[in-house]
């Protein structure tokens, strides 16, 4: 099967982003794992599917794989790619998109310079619907780890967030050790997406997230959603931070419990391809 793809980015967080509304396909998790295969495939850290909406109040249908073939709830960074793909490929012309995905529905609006702002949903704490295995929803949880404990803030936007804020430079944190610790520590039973944040100031922070699915990427919009929202409840940062990841800058927003976060970004397209599955 010849398949046509766009490989895009959001600071740095690669999609292989496909039109399944013009070209009629169905994509296995083989098939996914393989356009994900940075040496066998396209490579990326998610493949992103566009898909006619079931839902009549959505434009679109936006389904989510992790490289790993494991289908999620969310993804930021792709919410704002995929905003600029449907454009580009003249399925919409609409500035204000309304996306159907496994988490609910979210809005797209198209800025200026490729640039787009996502209104992400309320973060959710009860931690049953994260899931974490907790009882009560609480500030920040002391989490077991290696016979030590870590302290984090667990929410969900959608998808399952774990956020420590470390005190040195983030860039020192041994991601490749702590990261898979957290991402498949046993109280999360979905596994977790795992952040590390440092403050800089009550409006900057540097963030690195060990992805559930994919590892440590460049950049997570969920990640830099879920780190701004515990620095807000922690009272370290005000409602609207710049958020500092290795692929690039991302602006969060955020006006309290029951409101949506409202994540700005950049997107960029990369390649057009097609590829033989
Ligand atoms: N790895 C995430 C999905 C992608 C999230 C990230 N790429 C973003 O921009 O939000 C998960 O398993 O929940």
């Amino acid at each position: 099967m010849l398949l046509k793809f766009t490989k895009m980015h959001g600071a740095g967080n690669d999609f292989v982003v496909v039109d399944l509304i013009s070209q009629r396909c169905k994509l296995r998790p083989r098939d996914i794992r393989k356009l994900a295969d940075r040496r066998f495939g396209v490579g990326c850290d998610q493949v992103l599917l566009v898909e006619a909406p079931g839902n009549p109040e959505a434009d679109f249908r936006y389904r989510i794989f992790n490289a790993d073939g494991g289908e999620v709830e969310q993804c930021g960074n792709g919410a704002r790619c995929f905003a600029r793909f449907v454009r580009d490929r003249r399925l919409t012309s609409k500035r204000v998109i309304t996306v159907e995905t496994a988490s609910g529905m979210i809005v797209l609006r198209v800025r200026d310079n490729h640039r787009v702002e996502v209104d992400m949903g309320a973060p959710v704490f009860e931690p049953g619907k994260i899931p974490f295995e907790r009882t009560e929803a609480a500030q920040s949880y002391s989490l077991e780890i290696e016979g030590g404990s870590l302290e984090i803030g667990a929410l969900s936007m959608g998808n399952p967030h774990a956020v420590h804020r470390v005190e040195e430079d983030v860039q020192a944190v041994d991601l490749a050790h702590l990261g898979p610790l957290v991402e498949n520590h046993p109280e999360f039973p979905q596994r977790v997406n795992a952040g590390f944040m440092q403050v800089l100031s009550d409006s900057e922070i540097n963030l690195r997230v060990y992805e559930r699915g994919v590892g440590e990427t460049l950049a997570c919009g969920t990640g830099a959603c879920a780190a701004v929202v515990y620095g807000i409840t922690r009272n370290w940062l005000q409602d609207t931070v710049t958020v500092n990841l290795p692929g690039g800058k991302l602006s969060v927003s955020w006006q309290g419990p029951g409101q949506p976060v409202i994540m700005t970004g950049p997107t960029a397209v990369v390649f057009e391809g097609t590829i033989r599955l």
